[in-house]
């Protein structure tokens, strides 16, 4: 791809209709707890991208095998518990769900394992979880100082019992956990450590994780969990659900041409917590339509909202591209744990907002964003696939938005910049 994009405005409202690639989040789970499973699980529907590579990859090293009859549909050949691999290197480059669940996935094994990325996954925290592991009998450690990766595994088994988990960095880490813990030697009881951010991920792995027949015990409040030491899982055939983070996109591409998009295979009642990403259009003048197997927002007068995205974060890039086109300022507020992610996604966000125009304040935990006369701008992407897909599509209305290293969208879509190009060439 070349290195940079530039995006031409459309004429008109954008009409039209899409359903997303798999969501990285369901199939990086699916993978796992098929991974876990005593047999051969079939997975629909999945996202084929960097971050779910890296996971079929490392499972591979892992001695799992993973084969795809077609680029979404993969057959996993469980190994319930026991990993055949003694010893392996696994490179995970900037995939948060790969590390954070594989650093757990691997105490279950007999062996030495190293898991490392790309530079800025070494500043990725990850320290919580190691701990929390050790807590539980492993013996797990971070190779330099500060709690980044690489991470170092010698694995026994995971012993099991109690371990508290600290739950306002990255809900990954629970996530992980409780992934593992059907494959240790006990039950595993975890008590949460502070606010759980992101909850709605959590909410998606126990799903997951019963849909693969393990039930998960949380509490009313979401503070302690317990899995049963089953051994593993049951392998099953499994559907994902279209990417709800990447459906953000297209909603907000009805938002801001004041059109009406469609997204396909979604609905309110979908695993992931992004689709209520449409409750924020809603918030700033959209129009909703909740139907059984699609959600669709119609663009209307866009005002500014005061929006708490502590569990939606990954949509918050979406919406401050929004916010340039409201009437009146935008506060995001709950999302602190943005800073840990691809990128700083509050002080780099904030940066790029200012180059199209826009006064931001920023905040410890997000930032107001006030809509000023935008202007042409050669956007930096940091190496963030949201960066580069979220303010693309200020470029839908401001002529001359050029996007810097557009092929960073491949970690979750890359066909992201085709699948724009089609949804909008009929407003052209
Ligand atoms: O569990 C998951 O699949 C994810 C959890 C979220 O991370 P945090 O829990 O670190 O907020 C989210 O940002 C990430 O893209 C995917
Ligand atoms: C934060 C993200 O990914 P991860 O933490 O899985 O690397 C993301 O996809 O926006």
């Amino acid at each position: 791809m070349s290195e940079t994009i530039e995006i031409v405005p459309v004429k008109g409202p954008i009409h039209a209709s899409i359903r997303p690639p798999g969501s990285k989040s369901l199939t990086n789970r699916a993978l796992v707890c098929a991974a876990l499973a005593s047999g051969r699980s079939r997975l629909t529907g999945v996202l084929d991208s960097d971050d779910t590579r890296v996971m079929v990859e490392s499972l591979g090293r892992l001695g799992i095998r993973v084969s795809a009859t077609d680029p979404q549909t993969l057959v996993v050949e469980g190994v319930g518990g026991r990993l055949p691999a003694s010893q392996a290197d696994l490179f995970v480059g900037n995939s948060g769900t790969t590390i954070r669940f594989l650093t757990a996935l691997v105490t279950l094994g007999n062996g030495s394992f190293r898991l490392d990325g790309v530079p800025r996954m070494r500043e990725r925290p990850i320290g919580d979880l190691v701990e929390a592991l050790n807590a539980l009998g492993a013996h797990v450690r971070c190779e330099s100082a500060g709690g980044c990766p690489p991470v170092v595994v010698k694995a026994t088994g995971l012993p099991g019992g109690t371990a508290a988990v600290r739950g306002d960095i990255s809900s990954q880490f629970l996530s992980g956990l409780l992934m593992a813990a059907p494959a240790a030697a006990s039950d595993v009881e975890l008590l949460i450590d502070g606010e759980l951010v992101s909850k709605p991920y959590v909410a998606m792995t126990t799903r997951v994780m019963a849909d693969f027949g393990v039930q998960v015990e949380a509490n009313p409040t979401a503070s302690r969990f317990t899995v049963p030491a089953v051994g593993g899982y049951q392998p099953c055939d499994y559907a994902i659900e279209p990417d709800a983070s990447a459906a953000s996109y297209f909603w907000a591409a009805a938002a801001i041409t004041g059109g009406r998009v469609e997204v396909q295979g979604l609905s309110d009642r979908a695993l992931q917590g992004d689709v209520r990403f449409v409750d924020c259009l809603e918030a700033m003048g959209c129009t909703v339509e909740r139907g059984p197997d699609a959600l669709t927002v119609t663009g209307g007068t866009l005002r500014g909202a005061r929006l708490d995205m502590n569990a939606i974060s990954d949509t918050v890039q979406t919406l401050a591209a929004v916010a340039l086109f409201a009437e009146g300022p935008t506060e995001v507020t709950g999302v602190a744990h943005n800073r840990h992610k691809e990128t700083d996604r509050i002080g780099d966000l904030a940066t790029e907002l200012r180059r199209l125009g826009a006064e931001v304040e920023e905040r410890p935990d997000g930032m107001v964003i006030s809509p000023r006369s935008l202007r042409a701008a050669e956007i930096e992407t940091y190496d963030d696939h949201r960066m580069a897909m979220s303010l693309s599509l200020v470029g839908l209305r401001q002529p001359g938005v050029r996007i810097k290293n557009p092929g960073c969208t491949a970690k979750t879509y890359p066909e992201y910049f085709e699948d724009l190009a089609r949804l909008t060439a009929e407003a052209r």
